[in-house]
């Protein structure tokens, strides 16, 4: 059970993912965890009554206090964050960032301050403890620091330590991932409805499906390939449609579809 006090700042999809992670598995105290949106009281409000998380009325009031700082504005709203939060950091404070693209270099700068930054990765799935996070540390990051990021990411899913200029492929493959996932499921589900099954024998089919086939990925040591080799019967059904996979390019299109969202996080970075 983490015993540190949370803060986060911006209080989004990625904030609500991780927190909820963190409550539902019971690896952290909800009244450990306080949150502080810039605006939208309505939004503080929901995530209090649903988790019991504690909303933060002032900036001052989110840091002090806190242990670890986790930022989770938008890219855009970073700078604005770090310098809100900049006048009262004390040099124990631990801040992890889940801010794709902005590096701990540039974070540093902001924050003028020689406080332990790490970055993290995470993707949404975090919310039922199954995100896939990456974790990268800055100058200031001590083994201490790597190994309680560690701790609490590990709790909401798998870890990987990856060297930070590989973030930025992480994120558009894994930050990015399940909305390429439920790219997926969204086509499975349109042609099941055009083809006449209900909605509700469609999602129990196709999430059991993906959920299968990834469990395949994850347990055996097959690669996707040979994996793909036992499905497809020769002159069967999946022959068939794999052939109209092929003729719309469409592992072509995933390529190109994560090289740009790729390119886009180091945009987002060199934007800061
Ligand atoms: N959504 C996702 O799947 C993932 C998101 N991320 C990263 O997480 C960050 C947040 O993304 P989302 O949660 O999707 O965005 P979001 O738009 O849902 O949440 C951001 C929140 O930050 C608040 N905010 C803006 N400026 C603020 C400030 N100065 N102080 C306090 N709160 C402020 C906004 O009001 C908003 O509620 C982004 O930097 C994104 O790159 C990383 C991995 C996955
Ligand atoms: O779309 C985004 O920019 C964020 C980063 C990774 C997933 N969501």
């Amino acid at each position: 059970m983490g015993t540190e006090k949370i803060t986060f700042i911006g209080a989004g999809s990625m904030a609500e993912a991780i927190m909820e992670g963190l409550i539902k598995k019971e690896k952290w105290q909800a009244d450990l965890i306080t949150i502080k949106n810039r605006s939208n009281t309505q939004r503080v409000n929901d995530l209090q009554v649903k988790y019991g998380v504690v909303p933060a009325s002032t900036i001052e009031e989110a840091v002090v206090g806190a242990d670890i700082i986790i930022l989770a504005v938008k890219p855009k709203d970073a700078q604005n964050a770090v310098n809100n939060i900049k006048p009262f950091v004390k040099s124990h404070q631990l801040i992890i960032s889940v801010m794709a693209g902005i590096s701990t270099e540039t974070l540093t700068n902001w924050l003028h301050l020689h406080n332990p930054v790490m970055r993290a990765m995470p993707n949404t799935s975090a919310s039922i403890g199954h995100s896939a996070t990456a974790l990268s540390s800055g100058i200031y990051a001590e083994q201490s620091h790597i190994e309680k990021s560690l701790e609490l990411f590990e709790t909401i899913g798998t870890v990987t330590l990856v060297p930070e200029e590989k973030l930025h492929i992480v994120t558009g493959l894994s930050g990015s991932g399940p909305a390429y996932v439920y790219y997926i499921a969204e086509a499975m589900q349109k042609a099941a409805e055009e083809l006449n099954l209900s909605e509700e024998e469609a999602k129990t089919l196709i999430s059991q499906t993906l959920l299968g086939a990834s469990l395949m990925l994850k347990q055996t040591t097959d690669s996707p390939i040979e994996l793909r080799r036992k499905v497809t019967s020769p002159g069967g059904t999946t022959e068939a449609g794999i052939g109209k996979l092929e003729q719309y390019g469409v592992q072509d299109a995933f390529l190109a579809c994560i090289k740009k969202a790729v390119k886009r996080s180091e945009e987002l970075g060199r934007m800061n």
